[in-house]
C-alpha cells in the first residue's frame, strides 16, 4: 500500500508546502535543489535522525552542526557559533540550512538562515508535535534574550516543511502532550472539530500511531497555513495564533525556560479564556471547556498565586503590545478570535485568579 502524503500549501509571496506523511526523506533533494552545501542543525537527541536526513539530502558537502537541546539552543551565542561554522564551510547564497528537531531547533535554524548573507534557503524537518503543527510553519524564526522570549528574530519562510510522523515514535509522551496545547489553541481560534476529536478520545489524540493524531496534526497545520498565507508579518490576522501566549511566554521566562512551551501555553489559554469571560465576550461553558480539554490531555492549567507581580511586568515585552498598551487575543465565541486592548491591571489580576493555585 502506498503511504499517504498530504501537502498543505502556504501561499503568498514565497509559497511552499507543508508535507505530512511517513518516511519523507525522499522529499529532501527537491527542496535543496541547486545547493552544494547543506548545514544540518540538530540537538544531541536527534543525532541519528539528522545523519539520516543529511544522507538523504544528497548534497556534495554536509555541514553537521550539533546545538544545545531545547531552549538552551535558542540563543544568540549559539546562533553566532552556527554562523562561524557556515563561514568556515564557505556557505554561499545557493546553499541550504536544514533544522532537524523540535520547535526550538527549527526556530534557531530559521534565524541562522534568515541572517546569513541576509537570507538563505532553509528547510525545517520537524520532529515534535509542536514543531509540526506550529513552529516549522509560517516563517517566524527567533532566539531568546534576557529581556524575553523570541525577542530577536525574523520572518523568513522556509522552502518547504517536512513533518515525518515516524519521528514522533521517539518523542517523549510529555512533549506530545505539550505540542497538543498548540493544537487545542487551533481548535478554539478556528477549527472546533479539533476539540471534538480530542474530547471523544484524548488517549488517541496522544498516540503517535493513531489516525486521530494525524488528523489533529493536519487540521492544525491547515489553520496555521491559512492564517500565515494572508498575513505573514503579523500586521493583523496572524495575531490570533498568539492566543494564550501573552501569559504563556511570561511563565516561560519566569521559569527560566525549564517549562515546556506547550505547558506554559496551556495555562495561558485558560487565562485568556477567563479574560474573554470576564469582559462578557465569551460564555461560561466555552471558557470552562478550555480547562477541561487541556486537563484531559494531562496539561497544566494552574500556576502559583504569588507569581502574579512578576508575570505582569514580564507580559509588557509581548510583541502585540503597543506603547504602554497591552493587547490580548480573546474569544468572542468559539472560533471567533478578537483583540482586547488595554485591560486594566485589576481585570488582569481577576483573570489570573482562574489559574492561580
Ligand atoms: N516559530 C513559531 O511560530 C513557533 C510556534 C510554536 C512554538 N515555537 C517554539 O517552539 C518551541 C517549542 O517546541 P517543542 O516543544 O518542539 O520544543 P523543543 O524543540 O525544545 O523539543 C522538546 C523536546 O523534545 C525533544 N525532541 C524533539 N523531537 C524529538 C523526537 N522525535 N524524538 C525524541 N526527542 C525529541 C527535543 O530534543 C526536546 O528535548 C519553543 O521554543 C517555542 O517558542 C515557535
Ligand atoms: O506563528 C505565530 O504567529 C504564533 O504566534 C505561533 C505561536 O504558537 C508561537 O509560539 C510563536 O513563536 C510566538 O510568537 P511571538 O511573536 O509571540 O514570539
Ligand atoms: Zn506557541
Amino acid at each position: 500500500m502506498t503511504a499517504v502524503v498530504t501537502r498543505i500549501p502556504v501561499t503568498g509571496d514565497r509559497p511552499y508546502d507543508v508535507i505530512v506523511g511517513r518516511g519523507l526523506e525522499g522529499e529532501l533533494p527537491g527542496l535543496i535543489e541547486g545547493a552544494t552545501r547543506v548545514a544540518v542543525l540538530h540537538p544531541p537527541t536527534l543525532r541519528d535522525r539528522a545523519e539520516a536526513v543529511a544522507k538523504a539530502a544528497g548534497a556534495a558537502t554536509v555541514v553537521p552542526i550539533e546545538v544545545p537541546d531545547a531552549e538552551r539552543g535558542k540563543s544568540i551565542e549559539v546562533a553566532a557559533r552556527c554562523w562561524d561554522e557556515l563561514g568556515a564551510a564557505g556557505f554561499t547564497r545557493t546553499d541550504v540550512v536544514v533544522g532537524v528537531g523540535g520547535g526550538a531547533t527549527t526556530d534557531l535554524a530559521g534565524y541562522v538562515a534568515a541572517a546569513w548573507l541576509r537570507g538563505v534557503r532553509w528547510v525545517p524537518v520537524a520532529t515534535s508535535v509542536a514543531g509540526m503543527v506550529d513552529a516549522a510553519v509560517g516563517g517566524k524564526t527567533a532566539v531568546n534574550i534576557a529581556a524575553g522570549k523570541n525577542l530577536v528574530g525574523a520572518f523568513h519562510p522556509p522552502a518547504g516543511v517536512l513533518c515525518d510522523l515516524d519521528a514522533l515514535d521517539t518523542l517523549p509522551a510529555e512533549d506530545i502532550a505539550a505540542g497538543m496545547a498548540e493544537v487545542v489553541k487551533g481548535g478554539f481560534i478556528a477549527d472546533p472539530r479539533i476539540l471534538e476529536l480530542i474530547e471523544a478520545d484524548p488517549a488517541a489524540a496522544l498516540d503517535p500511531r493513531s489516525a486521530v493524531l494525524r488528523e489533529l496534526v493536519e487540521r492544525k497545520i491547515r489553520v496555521k497555513a491559512q492564517v500565515v498565507s494572508v498575513d505573514l508579518k503579523e500586521s493583523g490576522l496572524r495575531e490570533i495564533l498568539n492566543y494564550g501566549h501573552t501569559l504563556g511566554h511570561a511563565i516561560e521566562r519566569r521559569e527560566k525556560y525549564t517549562w515546556k512551551h506547550g505547558d506554559a501555553i496551556a495555562v495561558g489559554l485558560v487565562f485568556a479564556a477567563e479574560l474573554g469571560r470576564l469582559t462578557g465576550r465569551l460564555d461560561d461553558a466555552t471558557a470552562a471547556r478550555h480547562r477541561a480539554v487541556l486537563e484531559s490531555l494531562g496539561l497544566p492549567t494552574t500556576y502559583p498565586q504569588g507569581a502574579w507581580t512578576e508575570l505582569l511586568p514580564a507580559m509588557r515585552v509581548d510583541k502585540k503590545a503597543r506603547a504602554a498598551t497591552l493587547r490580548f487575543v480573546v474569544l468572542d465565541g468559539l472560533a471567533q478570535p478578537g483583540i482586547l486592548a488595554g485591560p486594566d491591571e485589576e481585570l488582569l489580576e481577576r483573570a489570573y485568579a482562574a489559574v492561580a493555585r
